[in-house]
């Protein structure tokens, strides 16, 4: 049987370039993506059957923002696919940016420049709200959407003879500093997007602990930093046509300034080519881009412990409880 592979977030950016990259690798795959926007999807498909004619791209609708729909989804996968193989969970948000302007001049001529243009900390803010579940947005985008989608598409993921592998798109953003078990939503704090992505490096090894033995692999990766919709919404064009330069520039100096969305897909192609019992579940997969721009993978150990990460997993599981019994209740009443 063709190998199933499931992208969140596919239709650009870091998760468009994957699905080129996965199609060029092997012609063989049954490709799907998985967006919010049909529209857009539709777009992608076009784009990947222009380099790709003979690729077998399928397309679902998935916001996994919204709970409802990740099970709505969820059942749909099932009733397609026998297993998936390869689990991209890509799809992410950074609502209403700040950069702190006088943070960033003041790393700039520091000895922290290259850290600051590798992790961002102490120069990003967001601001974030609550959606129709009632949950903060980006926690449960970023977060909580794909810990559902995985879920529920246990029965798939791991079966007799075939492992499964589940690839977390995270961040070097990703700060225990920004993260705290008591709000793992991060309702009170103002930097949600790195606190997920901690919570997503957390999980990750939560989900190695108690599905490995199934089958179910579970890896991070970070991209570097990547031109995309998301970083272009950061700053207004204008800065980021007088930022190119110093960035092309300091990337002499450093691998983490990936730049291009291909170069960001790196490390999740490189996954897709591992023997998931080789990886190291501790470990966050960056995608690297040298000066003279090429690319490679690196492990690099993360900064989570186990007891956080199996506390945070139990939180998961009980307010995916609550969910569920909300909409099972709603669907009751209409
Ligand atoms: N760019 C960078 O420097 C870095 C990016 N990342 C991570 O990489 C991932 C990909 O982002 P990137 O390619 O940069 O940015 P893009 O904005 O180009 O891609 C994000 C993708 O996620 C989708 N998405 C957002 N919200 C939802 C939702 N509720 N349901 C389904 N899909 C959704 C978007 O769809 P739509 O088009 O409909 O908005 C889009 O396809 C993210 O997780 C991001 O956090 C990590 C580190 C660095
Ligand atoms: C003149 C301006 C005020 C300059 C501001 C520069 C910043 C916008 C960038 C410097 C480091 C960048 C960065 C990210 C976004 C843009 C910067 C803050 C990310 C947070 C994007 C998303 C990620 O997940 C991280 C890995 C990136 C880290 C570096």
């Amino acid at each position: 049987m063709e190998k199933v592979v499931l992208v969140t977030g596919a239709n650009s950016g870091i998760g468009l370039a994957l699905c080129e990259r996965l199609l060029s690798q092997d012609g063989e795959l049954r490709l799907c993506l998985a967006c919010r926007n049909m529209g857009r999807a539709e777009a992608a498909k076009s784009a990947l059957l222009t380099s790709h004619p003979q690729a077998r791209v399928d397309l679902l609708h998935l916001d996994v923002g919204s709970a409802r729909s990740v099970l709505r989804a969820a059942q749909e996968v099932k009733s397609r696919y026998p297993r998936v193989d390869h689990l991209y969970l890509n799809a992410g948000i950074m609502p209403n940016p700040k950069v702190d302007i006088k943070a960033f001049f003041k790393g700039l001529f520091s000895s922290n420049v290259i850290n600051m243009f590798a992790t961002a900390e102490g120069l990003l803010t967001q601001q974030d709200h609550l959606n129709s579940d009632g949950l903060q947005e980006v926690f449960a985008t970023n977060l909580f959407g794909h810990f559902l989608l995985v879920r529920e598409l246990e029965p798939l993921l791991g079966q007799e003879g075939h492992p499964s592998k589940v690839v977390w798109t995270s961040s070097s953003n990703a700060l225990r500093s920004a993260f705290s078990l008591e709000d793992f939503q991060h309702r009170s704090g103002t930097e949600p997007y790195s606190s997920s992505k901690y919570a997503s490096d957390l999980v990750s090894l939560a989900l190695n602990r108690h599905h490995n033995a199934q089958g179910l692999f579970s890896s991070v990766i970070c991209p570097g930093l990547v031109m995309t919709n998301l970083t272009y919404g950061i700053l207004p064009s204008f800065f980021w046509s007088l930022l190119m330069p110093i960035m092309w520039f300091i990337r002499m100096f450093t691998n983490t300034l990936t730049l291009t969305p291909y170069n960001g897909a790196e490390a999740l192609n490189w996954l897709f080519l591992q023997k998931p019992e080789s990886l190291d579940s501790r470990a966050k997969y960056h995608s690297l881009t040298s000066g003279l721009g090429n690319n490679y993978t690196q492990p690099r150990q993360m900064d989570i412990d186990d007891e956080t990460s199996e506390a945070l997993y139990g939180k998961l599981l009980e307010l995916e409880k609550v969910v569920r019994r909300q909409i099972t209740e709603e669907a009751e009443r209409q």
